[in-house]
């Protein structure tokens, strides 16, 4: 089983210095990448990012801005927003002229060609082994040390057991599988559910709307996960339902807190990535092109672009014809 000592975290936003906590707590020796190199000069003299505050950086944790550096290893996980992994890859690529894996980290669906994040991979670094990483955890639950457990999935097994050897550790706990597309569908549309409950509680809907929106949500992330060939106990596996159960539950998910201030009527807050709004509308041109019905997905589209009130998204669910529980 190939072993992979040295690790690199392209992005360093909340997520990407989380998982270069993971890395080096797992015994990694570990690079983080900022594209600002003014942003990884302070990172590295100070310990700390601002975009994860609170959380002290490794000693061992090598901080830079230098992609050539950075690309020097084994293993690379790219963390940064779903709709710009392409292009960090696309710098990346010059750099890989041999198979290593590429893990995306990112939950989304890209703009303009409904390509998930592997997908995206191998396309734009044709030398990489693609995989996905995503699963209930919070960047600074994870950062923390609390225990978390995610799902990783690559093509092939042996690859992905080992991926999840490298990153393991008691209080990081990577289930291995090769259901990439489950495993990406999943945490692309849990986001977007999520607006739709944080918005409900917001509205202040109830607890029992909150566990029936969140349950719907499930059957239509569900359906378009068969369509797309999705394995059922990864659909109800901790990058599935696993989750969509934290987003759906935690004002400390960005999605929800952004549905939920919608819901107040309030201003959501600047400048924290809400990836389910960028997923909303590729979400649900997936959809139709599969003849997927997503209805609450299709509320939370159609609330973020304006084409409909909260009101009125809220009304046209709730009086859909009756039917049988699939
Ligand atoms: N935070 C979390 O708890 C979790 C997040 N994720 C996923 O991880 C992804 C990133 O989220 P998160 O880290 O929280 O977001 P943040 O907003 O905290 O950070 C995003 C980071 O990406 C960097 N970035 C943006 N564009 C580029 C680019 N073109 N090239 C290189 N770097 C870029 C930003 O750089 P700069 O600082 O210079 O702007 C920033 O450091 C999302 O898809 C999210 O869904 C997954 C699991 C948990
Ligand atoms: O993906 C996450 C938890 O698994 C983080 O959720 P938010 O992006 O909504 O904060």
């Amino acid at each position: 089983m190939a072993t992979f000592q040295s690790v690199a975290v392209i992005g360093a936003g909340a997520w990407g210095t989380a998982l270069a906590t993971v890395a080096a707590r797992a015994g990694r020796s570990v690079t983080l990448w900022a594209r600002n190199a003014e942003h990884a000069t302070r990172i590295a003299s100070t310990r700390d990012n601002p975009r994860l505050p609170g959380v002290r950086l490794a000693p061992e944790i090598v901080v830079t801005s230098d992609l050539a550096q950075a690309s020097r290893v084994e293993m690379l996980l790219i963390a940064t927003p779903a709709q710009h992994l392409r292009g960090a890859v696309n710098m990346l690529a010059s750099h890989i002229t041999k198979p290593v894996p590429i893990i995306a980290c990112a939950k989304g669906i890209e703009h303009g060609t409904h390509k998930f994040m592997t997908d995206v991979i191998a396309e734009a670094a044709p030398h990489a082994l693609p995989a996905i990483l995503s699963g209930p955890s919070f960047a600074d639950d994870v950062a923390r040390g609390l225990p978390t457990a995610v799902t990783l999935a690559a093509k092939d097994e042996a690859l992905a057991s080992s991926l999840v050897q490298a990153l393991g550790s008691p209080t990081f706990r990577p289930y291995h599988s090769t259901d990439i597309r489950g495993v990406e569908i999943g945490g692309a549309a849990k986001n977007v559910l999520a607006i739709a409950v944080g918005i409900a509680v917001g509205r202040k809907l109830g607890a029992s709307a909150q566990a029936a929106l969140t349950t719907r949500g499930f059957a239509e992330l569900t359906r378009l996960g068969r369509a797309l060939g999705a394995r059922s106990e990864t659909l109800t596996g901790l990058s599935g339902l696993g989750d969509l159960i934290l987003t759906c539950s935690s004002p400390q998910s960005r999605n929800f807190a952004l549905g939920l201030a919608l819901g107040r009527g309030e201003q959501p807050s600047a400048g924290k990535l809400a990836e389910g709004e960028f997923t909303a509308p590729v979400l649900i041109e997936l959809a139709a092109s599969q003849n997927i019905e997503m209805p609450v997905s299709e509320a939370v589209a159609s609330i973020l672009s304006g084409r409909s009130t909260i009101d009125a998204a809220i009304s046209g669910l709730l009086t859909r014809p009756f039917k049988a529980e699939e």
